[in-house]
């Protein structure tokens, strides 16, 4: 069964289809990128997965289950979580405070417990910071705990949201361009703990316009543009399809390339 199985998804912005139709089914454990021009709707596309908007038409299911139209927070505790295209840290709490807020879905509510310290508050807190402390570890940042998390560069930064989401014990991460802004180490970096997260068993969406990335680590690839799926498969095909040529480079381009001698 497919982790995530998307039918028919829709929404109009002011009358503007900014997605039609959109179907896809994600396998378990793979690595899923979804790239597409600027404005294609894959931003938006993850914002209907992850429940931030309604969706306007079609159906969304995690494991079967159908989750459309529940919001973020439900949505995180059967195991969803993202990253936003921006980053959205905490910079004046520490790398770990930012880890531990991934923790908040797991802790239970009770004001009482947290106002006396309760030995079964002490040891949730406990808990919440060890595991916080390994997802830290798992990106490369458990010696960076203490420190604020605006002084850390950018690359680390981008890492300490992974390592958030991770937190959150999810089976399924959506990830809006983890790699965006960051050089090409911090690239490589990003694109080894995604592989190593996702033999781990969680199962990855990406948004990504780094097509090294893109074509080095996903299984497969979905291309979205003007809001539909142009085609979905394997990362070299779909690099190769003239349609996707065309709709990156545009058709001038496209046939340019078709044309020209190969050296190969
Ligand atoms: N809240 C909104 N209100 C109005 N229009 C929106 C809204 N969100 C997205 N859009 C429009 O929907 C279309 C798809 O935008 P979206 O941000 O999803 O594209 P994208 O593929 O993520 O682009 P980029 O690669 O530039 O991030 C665009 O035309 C955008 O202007």
């Amino acid at each position: 069964m497919s982790i995530l199985k998307v039918d028919g998804l829709g929404i109009a912005f002011g009358g503007i289809r900014a997605l039609d139709d959109v179907s896809f089914a994600v396998p378990r454990g793979m690595i899923f990128s979804i790239i597409g021009p600027n404005g294609a709707g894959k931003t938006t596309l993850f914002n209907l997965i992850s429940g931030v908007y309604r969706t306007a038409d079609g159906t969304i299911a995690v494991d079967g289950l159908d989750v459309t139209g529940l919001r973020p927070a439900t949505l995180a505790s059967l195991g969803l979580s993202r990253t936003f295209q921006n980053l959205q840290l905490f910079t004046r709490m520490t790398v770990l405070e930012n880890a531990m807020t991934g923790r908040h879905r797991h802790e239970t509510r009770a004001i009482l417990g947290h106002l006396v310290r309760s030995p079964a508050t002490r040891a949730q807190e406990r808990r919440s910071r060890e595991l916080a402390m390994a997802c830290l570890a798992r990106v490369g940042l458990d010696g960076e705990a203490g420190r604020l998390a605006g002084a850390l560069p950018y690359g680390a930064m981008k890492r300490l949201e992974i390592a958030r989401a991770l937190a959150t014990e999810p089976r399924l991460l959506l990830l809006d361009e983890p790699a965006a802004g960051c050089n090409a180490a911090e690239t490589e970096e990003i694109d080894r703990l995604l592989v190593e997260i996702a033999a781990s068993g969680i199962t990855i969406v990406l948004i990504e316009h780094d097509m090294k990335l893109v074509m080095g680590i996903s299984n497969r690839v979905l291309v979205l543009v003007e809001g539909r799926v142009l085609t979905e498969g394997e990362p070299h095909a779909v690099a190769r399809d003239p349609r996707v040529i065309e709709a990156y480079l545009g058709r001038d381009a496209a046939h340019r390339l078709a044309e020209a001698p190969s050296y190969a």
